[in-house]
């Protein structure tokens, strides 16, 4: 069974006529673009703000209008992966890179759902690695600040050259699991200048739906879970 399928076309079916969408980037909200497609393809009027340029050729292939982010009011709900979801609906995202740009759609909308294979389910955050997003300028420096905290950071590579986001910046990678606090270690992430952003969403997801097996699970963000970050 596809679970990243099941669950990417199910969170499709949260999509109404006259919403505005944030497109999630990666290979689970895949399926839910290419639902949303069809479902425009039978009639359904929505506007889709992508969240990576991979996610705007996608869209835009599916025939599914864009906007851009700069262009939109509000945002009515947002789908999207992640690579670690825990208990309470937090979650480490960028595995594809694209985390500053979701996380900018994700703080404009009024609704986020997550779509997830059941790999993706952890009691607690940190065993991915988690994507910090730095720019170029000085980036051995923040890594060494990385390394001085145990963090094991890695500079993510790509055909021999340092991956670069669609915002132009590099990721580093780092070991978080040892760091407890997620909320402190976001904290901490915004304060270092030359980070542009990290992959801890804490309080962003509302819904999470999971592809498990031969059936779809739905959690929702427990009542008592903070602010966005
Ligand atoms: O930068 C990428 C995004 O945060 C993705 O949503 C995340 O990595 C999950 O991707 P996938 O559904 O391919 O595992």
């Amino acid at each position: 069974m596809n679970e990243k399928k099941t669950a990417g076309e199910k969170a499709a079916e949260f999509v109404e006529d006259g919403m505005t969408i944030g497109l999630g980037t990666g290979s689970t909200v895949y399926y839910t673009i290419r639902k949303i497609g069809e479902r425009v393809q039978n009639g359904l009027k929505i506007t889709g703000v992508p969240t990576s340029q991979a996610t705007a050729v996608l869209a835009r292939g599916c025939g599914i209008p864009l906007a851009d982010l700069n262009d939109t009011d509000t945002i009515d709900l947002t789908i999207d992966g992640a690579d670690e979801v825990d208990p309470a609906l937090n979650g480490i995202k960028g595995g594809g890179g694209a985390l500053l740009f979701e996380k900018l759609v994700a703080n404009a909308s009024k609704k986020n759902i997550w779509v997830v294979d059941h790999s993706k389910q952890v009691e607690k955050l940190g065993a991915y690695p988690l994507p910090v997003e730095v720019i170029p300028f000085g980036w051995k420096q923040i890594m060494k600040i990385f390394e001085e905290k145990g963090f094991r950071p890695v500079l993510r590579m790509k055909n021999g050259q340092p991956f670069q986001t669609d915002g132009g910046h590099y990721i580093v990678d780092i070991r978080a699991g040892h760091a407890g606090d997620m909320v402190a270690l976001g904290k901490w992430l915004d304060g270092l200048t030359g980070v542009v952003e990290h992959g801890l969403f804490l309080g962003t997801c509302d819904l999470v739906v999971v592809g498990d097996g031969e059936s779809v699970s739905m959690r929702e963000k427990p009542r008592e879970t903070g602010n966005r970050s």
